[in-house]
């Protein structure tokens, strides 16, 4: 399956990670309301009921916007509006909530990162990108305000914490006020301090609090490196499945024709100096009449036939292309002119031999044209002699022209160059188009032919070499 959803389906998707995520702020309101009695020491109830409230408002938003999506699909200019809305308010939502539950790193670090990475998936990055700073500033201003004299609400109710401070626990600025305060109440109060009871409030209340940051920040975690998992996954089964349908024909199973010529292009770049490099072009004869007199269907299913009888008849190692309509690419690697003829002829034979059988009352052969071209070593080194020299008298036009009009892209380094270095980048197109000239001739002569586009060229008859002029 191609990764299709559309933008809309995805920010509805977003729009449900928010609501589900404002449901677990949600139970936690509630729990804290329940056990008022245990954790009323250390929240500030009235600054609950507050969040509850706001938590409350922004799960039936969530939930109005997971569903807002879906008819404003087509509506481009209606969707980045509230996709935007989204996250703008998804953002200042989570930074209320750090600020007031007191900033954890665990938290603000989670939401954060997690956010900003899952929301890129699935929405406008643009949008994400200007929130993540924004919420990042925010962070920033939430931890350095009250160190310039400001308060901010805060949840937290710390009255009391150990003393001397342990080194590793880390205190917020209120939470530093509140140490001072509770312990010039209690030296007031008591004339003295208990170590007892200051070890047992700090651990009861910085259990709490720690289990609440370890309740906002890790199931989220774990849920948005679960969906960045399972949706890395989709793209990868996706990229796959559009490169095989750009890299294969759909109707013949076969290379495509532009992974055909890339792989042509390559197997040309790593050719040693003795190799000698085949090409054939395939034509089925007169399937313009099988069409016509069987109907379409039978002209794919012809298609499919002949292209099952190259692969079987090839090797591995064989670039069978589907060309063009009923025109097929064979590149043989590595194969001398006399064995690309042998092979030529051997597969019109099979094609030839090869019944089609429609249906019980329907069977019949049908016939191919071949043109061969082999590519030599001579040649080769032909080709690149001609080709240096070409771009030797280019650039020396070049250089003979004022400076002012000189193009960047004709200085020597943007030369289009084949990767097998000094052959001509359109090298394939070339060979190809030779042992087009030999397909047309055996189409001339009667179809159902093999013809040699070298022999052709070494009689003279009617052909120029690959590089324009005689070899
Ligand atoms: N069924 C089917 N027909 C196709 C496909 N692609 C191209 N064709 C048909 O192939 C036919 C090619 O016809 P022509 O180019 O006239 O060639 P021809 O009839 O084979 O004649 P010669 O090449 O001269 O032997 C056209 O009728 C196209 O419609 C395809 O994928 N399926």
């Amino acid at each position: 399956m191609i990764f299709e959803w559309q933008a809309a389906d995805r920010t509805s998707l977003l729009a449900l990670f928010i609501l589900m995520e404002v449901f677990s702020h949600w139970l936690w309101c509630f729990f804290v309301w329940c056990r008022q009695d245990t954790y009323g020491a250390y929240v500030d109830m009235t600054l609950l009921y507050f969040l509850w409230i706001g938590v409350t408002l922004m799960g039936a938003f969530s939930f109005w916007m997971s569903g807002r999506f879906s008819p404003i699909k087509k509506d481009n200019g209606s969707l980045h509006k509230w996709q935007a809305i989204l996250v703008a308010l998804y953002s200042t939502y989570i930074a209320l909530v750090i600020l007031v539950m007191g900033h954890s790193s665990l938290v603000s670090g989670i939401s954060l990162v997690g956010g900003a990475m899952l929301a890129m998936m699935l929405i406008r990055r643009r949008y994400v990108w200007r929130a993540f700073l924004g919420h990042a500033a925010v962070i920033l201003a939430v931890t350095l305000i009250p160190y310039f004299g400001v308060a901010l609400p805060n949840l937290r109710q710390i009255t009391i914490t150990s003393f001397p401070l342990n080194t590793n626990n880390y205190l917020a600025y209120n939470e530093m006020k509140a140490i001072e305060s509770a312990i010039s109440a209690s030296a007031l109060k008591n004339g003295l301090l208990s170590w007892d009871s200051l070890s047992q409030l700090r651990f009861s209340s910085a259990f709490f609090w720690r289990s609440t940051h370890i309740y906002m920040a890790l199931p989220k975690a774990l849920f948005i490196v679960y969906i960045f998992r399972a949706l890395l996954a989709i793209l990868d089964d996706s990229k796959k499945e559009i490169l095989q349908h750009a890299n294969q024909d759909e109707l013949t199973q076969l290379k495509s024709r532009r992974y055909g010529l890339t792989q042509m292009k390559q197997a040309l770049a790593t050719i040693k100096d003795w190799q000698d490099f085949s090409v054939i072009l395939l034509d089925l004869d007169l399937f313009k009449e099988i069409n016509d007199n069987y109907g379409h269907e039978v002209g794919d299913r012809v298609l499919v036939e002949v292209a099952q009888t190259l692969s079987q008849s090839l090797t591995d190692e064989t670039i069978i292309s589907r060309y063009g309509g009923e025109e097929f690419l064979i590149v043989l690697t590595d194969t001398s002119h006399d064995s690309a003829m042998l092979i030529a002829e051997q597969l019109r034979l099979s094609i030839a031999k090869r019944v089609i059988a429609v249906n019980d009352n329907l069977s019949f052969n049908v016939t191919t044209s071949l043109g061969v071209y082999t590519l030599t070593y001579d040649e080769r080194t032909c080709i690149r002699k001609a080709h240096k020299k070409s771009v030797q008298k280019d650039d020396e036009s070049q250089f003979a022209k004022p400076q002012t009009f000189r193009s960047r892209s004709s200085k020597r380094g943007n030369r289009p160059l084949s990767t097998a270095a000094q052959l001509p980048h359109d090298i394939c197109q070339r060979l190809i188009s030779m042992a087009d000239k030999a397909l047309y001739e055996a189409k001339s002569c009667g179809r159902n032919h093999v013809v040699s586009a070298n022999e052709m060229s070494a009689e003279g008859n009617g052909i120029e070499s690959l590089y324009g002029t005689q070899l």
